[in-house]
């Protein structure tokens, strides 16, 4: 399996911006210095004279037409394709860059896109087989094509109106391989065929107009060409995938209304875990987190045995900046991904570099490897933490991300020599910041907070002038990520090394086992869960607060949950304060003080520690070494008094929140929901740890205790509509009336017990059986009689 990565440039769209607003421009390394990539840069937020440059395998830029990127990117696949090869081909992008565009393109024949043309070359292709066998091979060619939609999977040969709300499941059929159960399969003979039933299968997409896109694709939409060759006996199938990922989007900046915002939420958030597998498998991180949606499941990179493509579409414009900053740091780690085999590989073909294409080969990391047209990953020996250097003398691959600072230059006129710095090889590079002329200050893009290393030697600060280059690199991928962390809603990368202890890691597994397998609302809301407490372990409280927030709804009312979030936000708003007070801007803020002061030093690196350690005195200002942290997270997690205070009440997970506050969509108000509990005595109450281990294990338990029936009912209930009620077991009409009135009731008067959570919608929301039970005219054993007349139906 290998992936090729290449970046595309949209070009300006017509009256909504400007030539002046260009950020992103492109360059081709000078072939005499390097072997040859093809490179994006785009301006350092922070600081305009400095540029960031990613390199990848091919890069079009906005006068690429939609035949180049065909011919040179996809058209070598479909061979590979009739030797029984799979192919996966997407594009990934923030909304509006392209992506349909590229994808599927427009109606004249210029402007068809990828798929388009792919099935014309399948078909071209075929008649070939089927003319230099001379009829003794045929080739069929049938589709299916579907779409995940707030990380449910719906048939697209299916008018929206025959869905199952549930969607249809998925299966794992071995070798990695995902299987949709239930799927339309078409055959289609001609491309007309094809375009036909693709047409009518697109009307069934689920788009919006969104501020930023006025047909906004809202769910990753998969076809799938199952190519199937029979020579006598033997049959060879294959299957071309090819994928327009919904684009990732900041809220801030989409207006999204409400039913937006969850269709964001849920494609921002497969879109974020398809960064973390990303992240785990070119860390080769022995867990990477595919079952955590339906998309990398489905997707699953890295585990099959084929050719990916991923196109990465960029908007040119300033207005994305950030965004196409998150999106470059992802495809950086997506060309990470390993080969596990390199003889299925096609050879690109080296169109000669022209207008719109900058280049077409790789040779960069081939490391005398004597195909220059390979695919751009090497085999697991050549990868970059293979330990290369201690089974041989090759030098190291030029790191695939290359940052260098271009600082004395305007960001506008970054001429192309400049390049050069990226195309040492990283044992030979001479990078810039080895300049005694420069401070590390300068060739680093400035974040403003210290960085981790300095942070970790607080007393070694000329240290940082000699950063080596890669250190340098990491450096500026992490803070970039940690900058965007607070941007990009739930699309940011993880931004750690720290390699967590194996109790942790013990834990987080258990926690994942419990998620696998379950295709309930229930799995997501432990998905959330499991994810926010990724978060913490790792000490990205913002994400972690985002991702509970996700969590809450599946788990209306639960006290725990609520408390967590409460803990999380007082500790993030007192570590405001206390920023604020010395000058320091908030976590993932990228307006910070460039020059820290030994003030500014402790409280980083206490941020640093918080998620995992108890305080320390303030004496001691080196962060620990990781594995300390990790013992120090379990002694916090044993000596927490809030265990106890949660363990005495596990038993009834159905028991109603009742706060006085609100609690849904809006900050919790620290001082009203905080914990009854006192504090840890070691602690402040600021750094109270906001979760433990066990009290995740333990809350997830309690949260996946409420059984899909009782959900089920639940849902059922509040309905509000007599016709389904009065179906339960024990209902009939009346009953059905009588409950709905005391429901209206009681969200008219806005009071009566357990109603006091929530405002606007979730008043008048059953949350629990107790609740339930507690209705007018229903009591405990009707309670009973309705779940137990659930049993054994689908849910
Ligand atoms: N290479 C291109 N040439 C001409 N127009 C383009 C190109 N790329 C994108 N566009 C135009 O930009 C707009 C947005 O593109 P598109 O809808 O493909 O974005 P998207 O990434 O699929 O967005 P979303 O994720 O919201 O679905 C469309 O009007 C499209 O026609």
């Amino acid at each position: 399996m290998s992936i090729r990565v290449v970046a595309r440039i949209r070009p300006l769209l017509q009256a909504k911006e400007i030539e002046r607003d260009i950020i992103v421009d492109t360059a081709k390394l000078p072939a005499e210095k390097t072997d040859s990539k093809s490179v994006v840069r785009i301006p350092n937020p922070r600081n305009e004279a400095e540029a960031f440059s990613f390199v990848f395998n091919s890069v079009y830029d906005q006068e690429a037409t939609q035949a180049q990127l065909f011919e040179n990117e996809v058209s070598p696949t479909v061979k590979h394709l009739f030797k029984g090869f799979d192919v996966t081909l997407f594009a990934y992008g923030v909304t509006g860059t392209g992506k349909t565009h590229t994808m599927r393109g427009g109606k004249a024949l210029a402007e068809r896109g990828v798929i388009p043309r792919l099935l014309s070359s399948i078909y071209r292709r075929a008649r070939k087989v089927d003319k230099d066998s001379e009829g003794a091979s045929r080739v069929e060619v049938s589709m299916s094509y579907y779409e995940i939609y707030n990380d449910r999977v719906f048939d697209l040969f299916e008018p929206p109106e025959k869905r199952t709300p549930a969607g249809l499941p998925i299966r794992d059929i071995g070798n990695g391989k995902t299987q949709v159960v239930g799927l339309t399969e078409r055959p289609c003979t001609t491309l007309k065929e094809f375009e036909q039933l693709y047409d009518q299968a697109n009307v069934n997409r689920s788009t919006s107009a969104t501020k930023l896109n006025a047909h906004s694709s809202r769910s990753h939409a998969i076809l799938c060409v199952k190519i199937t060759q029979t020579t006598g006996d033997s049959v060879r199938v294959s299957t071309a995938s090819a994928i327009d990922l919904a684009g990732s989007e900041d809220n801030r900046r989409t207006d999204n209304n409400k039913d937006r915002m969850v269709e964001s939420a849920s494609i921002n958030k497969s879109l974020f875990v398809l960064a973390q597998c990303v992240e785990a498998i070119s860390k080769k991180q022995h867990r990477v987190p595919y079952r955590e949606s339906k998309m990398t499941r489905i997707l699953a990179l890295g585990q099959n045995n084929g050719l990916t493509v991923m196109i990465l579409n960029l908007a040119p414009v300033r207005s994305y900046h950030l965004d196409t900053l998150s999106s470059l740091n992802f495809a950086n780690r997506t060309k990470k991904i390993e080969v596990n085999e390199v003889e299925n590989q096609p050879f690109f073909r080296d169109v000669p570099s022209g207008k719109g294409k900058l280049d077409s080969d790789d040779k960069a990391i081939s490391l005398g490897a004597p195909s220059m047209h390979r695919q751009p990953l090497r085999p697991k020996l050549l990868s970059q933490k293979s330990g290369l250097q201690e089974v041989s003398n090759v030098p190291k691959p030029m790191k695939q991300f290359s940052v260098y600072s271009d600082k004395s230059k305007p960001a506008t006129s970054r001429p192309t020599t400049n390049m050069a710095n990226t195309s040492q090889s990283r044992s030979s590079a001479t990078v810039a910041v080895k300049s005694p002329k420069r401070t590390s200050s300068e060739a680093i893009p400035s974040f403003g907070r210290p960085s981790k290393i300095s942070r970790s030697n607080p007393t070694k600060p000329a240290q940082s002038a000699g950063l080596s280059k890669d250190a340098i690199e990491a450096l500026i991928e992490q803070k970039v990520s940690e900058a965007l962390a607070g941007r990009v809603d739930s699309t940011t990368l993880s931004n750690t090394d720290q390699p967590l202890s194996e109790e942790v890691q013990r834990r987080l597994n258990a926690l994942e086992k419990r998620v696998e397998g379950q295709e309930t609302e229930r799995a997501e809301g432990l998905q959330y869960l499991l994810m926010a407490k990724q978060h913490q372990v790792r000490g990205e409280d913002v994400s972690a607060l985002k991702m509970y927030q996700l969590a809450l709804p599946h788990f209306p009312g639960n006290e725990k949950l609520v408390r967590k979030m409460s803990v999380l936000q007082d500790r993030m708003a007192a570590r405001k304060d206390g920023a604020r007070g010395l000058g320091v801007a908030e976590e993932g803020s990228v307006k910070l003080s460039p020059k820290p002061t030994a003030e500014q030093v402790l409280v980083e690196e206490k941020e640093e520690a918080e998620p995992v350690v108890a305080p320390k005195p303030a004496s001691r200002r080196k962060a620990k070494p990781v594995e300390t942290l990790d013992d120090s997270y379990h002694d916090s997690d044993a000596a927490a008094p809030t265990a106890t205070d949660d363990d005495d009440d596990n038993s009834d997970m159905d028991k109603p929140y009742r706060p006085q506050t609100k609690i849904r969509h809006r900050p919790i108000t620290s001082k009203l929901l905080r914990p009854s509990h006192p504090a840890h005595p070691n602690t402040t109450n600021n750094d109270a740890p906001a979760a433990t281990s066990s009290e995740d294990d333990e809350l997830a338990t309690e949260l996946a205790s409420q059984t899909p029936r009782t959900k089920h009912l639940l849902r059922i209930i509040n309905t509000k509509d007599v016709s389904k009620i009065k179906l339960l077991r024990g209902v009939g009409p009346k009953k059905a009336e009588r409950i709905v009135d005391a429901i209206c009731d009681l969200e008219e008067e806005g009071g009566g017990e357990g109603w006091e959570r929530g405002d606007g919608e979730d008043r008048g929301v059953v949350v629990s059986l107790r609740q339930l039970g507690k209705l007018r005219g229903v009591g405990v054993r009707t309670v009973e009689g309705m779940r137990a007349g659930l049993v054994g139906l689908a849910l």
